[in-house]
């Protein structure tokens, strides 16, 4: 393998010359970053710089309208969300989206359900011991999760009965149970309090995947990212360590204050 495809392969996004417009807003012009495979990086700013859209942008929920988007070492610029899923990309979302009238279990059984249930349909009809053993696995692994995740004694109650904090921990969950290669959080603390955020950090710290998050909890971003992207009206204004953004004086304009 040559050294360039080697940089590639260990590359698990990249973002290159991406530009977005609504109408006449450009919400993201030129936006150029990558992320290392199993690396932590943040992206911060302001109301409005465009971090939302460039999540839809890196999920496939939008098309660019200039540049590109690398996963993996592939363009998938041209592919959908459920292609990317298929690729192991997984998201949170600002306000977290779970299955309200599903159980906890249930919503994180829901992520082991997607690919197939094994054995198809005569497996399913027949309850086939192929079937019944892969059920059980499922089962061992969701409740694995739940109690990562600290949501073990919540496994029956219906997602929509939690507070914020908790839906957040079962969208994480669900994100995490299939062991995707990235993921992507949308203010994940945002209605967490501390003790919360704290286990939050510890579980995505203990993945060992690609993440990607946004962030306004910017204590939070330097304690748990290895790089930060600062974003500003739709700009990559910085890029860096948490230390080289904290001294960096037009993020400090822009955004820390
Ligand atoms: N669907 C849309 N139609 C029109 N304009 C949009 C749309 N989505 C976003 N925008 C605009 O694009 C810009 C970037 O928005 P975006 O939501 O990506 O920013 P953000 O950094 O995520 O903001 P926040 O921190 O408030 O969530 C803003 O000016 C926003 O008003």
């Amino acid at each position: 393998m040559t050294e360039s495809a080697m940089t590639e392969t260990a590359t698990a996004i990249e973002v290159k010359g991406v530009g977005v417009s609504f109408g006449g807003i450009r919400a993201l012009n030129e936006v150029t970053f990558s992320v290392t495979a199993g690396g932590t990086v943040g992206v911060i700013g302001p109301n409005g710089a465009g971090k939302t859209t460039l999540f839809d942008v890196v999920t496939g929920l939008r098309r660019p309208t200039q540049g590109s988007v690398g996963l993996h070492g592939a363009d998938v610029t041209a592919t959908g969300a459920l292609g990317r899923s298929r690729l192991g990309v997984r998201r949170t979302f600002q306000r977290p989206q779970v299955f309200g009238r599903l159980t906890v279990l249930d919503n994180v059984l829901a992520a082991l359900e997607w690919r197939g249930g094994g054995g198809g349909l005569a497996g399913d009809l027949f309850a086939l011991p192929s079937r019944r053993s892969r059920e059980r696995d499922r089962r061992e692994r969701a409740r694995e999760v739940l109690e990562q995740c600290g949501l073990a004694d919540l496994a029956d109650a219906y997602a929509a009965d939690l507070p914020i904090g908790r839906r957040r921990m079962v969208e994480l969950a669900r994100a995490i149970v299939d062991t995707p290669s990235v993921l992507l959080l949308d203010e994940p603390t945002s209605g967490l309090d501390a003790d919360q955020s704290t286990r939050f950090a510890e579980v995505i710290a203990g993945l060992g995947i690609t993440i990607l998050l946004v962030e306004h909890d910017v204590g939070f971003v330097m304690d748990t990212c290895e790089r930060i992207v600062v974003l500003n009206l739709g700009e990559v204004i910085a890029d860096g360590t948490p230390a080289e953004i904290h001294e960096n004086p037009a993020v400090r304009a822009a955004y820390l204050g």
